[in-house]
């Protein structure tokens, strides 16, 4: 695992918990990462989108700490999760609706003036969203969404980005350019958390996948393992997942 800072990993994961009201739906999620990419499967409801929701902000922790580069994030609004570094590119959301793609990139651009990541950039790594240049949110499909999500967060340099079953409903061509954007950008130093009902695109996107079972990451195998094993599929993920 690469290492990052004074030795800290780039996300440190201990004890997370969370849920709705008088519900505990995360029960102490653990793991460490690094600049890497991680894949989180699962059967529906074992609290996949929960976790994420909690990572980023958006849901408040019960339980457990969350660090980013050894510094503390949990708990923070979701505006200073992602000044920390970490990006959300959540499942099937409907966004920037009134800008065109091109408007939307050279506004980032302007705020957040990354140097390596310039919307130039973006094209390069998004050719379909170069062609889709002067379109308007609302004229995108899921994947060029999903691509414009992605290039919002580059812009705005995530050291992290978390996508939340970023393969759903998308045409294996569009899921194949994701695939081939997160390797990427994990040789770019931005390391990818990717949450996949569908085990074959999680294990083309991340050869580590962690499984959460009710709430915990209960086992780790490489994605190639879990392809391999029907054993492991119908225990972890269900009929029919691959
Ligand atoms: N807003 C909510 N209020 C109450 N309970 C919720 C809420 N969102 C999710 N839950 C419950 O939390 C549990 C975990 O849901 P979550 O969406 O995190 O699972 P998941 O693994 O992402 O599954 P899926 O792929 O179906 O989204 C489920 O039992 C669900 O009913």
């Amino acid at each position: 695992m690469t290492m990052n800072g004074a030795g800290a990993p780039l996300l440190a994961v201990d004890g997370l918990s969370a849920g709705y009201g008088a519900s505990t739906v995360l029960d102490g999620v653990s793991f460490r990462m690094g600049v890497e990419a991680v894949g989180i499967v699962g059967r529906n409801g074992m609290g996949k989108t929960t976790f994420c929701d909690t990572l980023v902000g958006f849901l408040p922790s019960s339980a457990g700490q969350v660090s980013l580069r050894g510094r503390r994030v949990d708990n923070l609004a979701p505006e200073r999760v992602a000044r920390s570094g970490i990006a959300y590119v959540p499942q099937g959301r409907r966004l920037f609706l009134s800008l065109t793609v091109d408007e939307h990139l050279a506004m980032l651009a302007r705020r957040a003036r990354n140097k390596r990541w310039t919307p130039e950039a973006v094209y390069e790594l998004f050719p379909r969203l170069a062609e889709r240049k002067k379109h308007g949110g609302a004229d995108l499909s899921g994947g060029e969404q999903q691509m414009l999500a992605v290039g919002r967060a580059l812009l705005l340099n995530a050291r992290l980005i978390v996508m939340d079953e970023p393969s759903e409903g998308l045409a294996p061509t569009i899921v194949d350019v994701l695939v081939s954007a997160v390797r990427q950008l994990v040789d770019e130093g931005v390391a990818v958390l990717v949450v996949e009902q569908n085990l074959r695109a999680a294990a083309r996107m991340a050869n580590r996948q962690l499984v959460m079972v009710s709430g915990r990451i209960e086992a780790e195998f490489t994605g190639d393992e879990l392809l391999a094993r029907t054993d492991l599929q119908s225990k972890y993920l269900g009929v029919g997942t691959a």
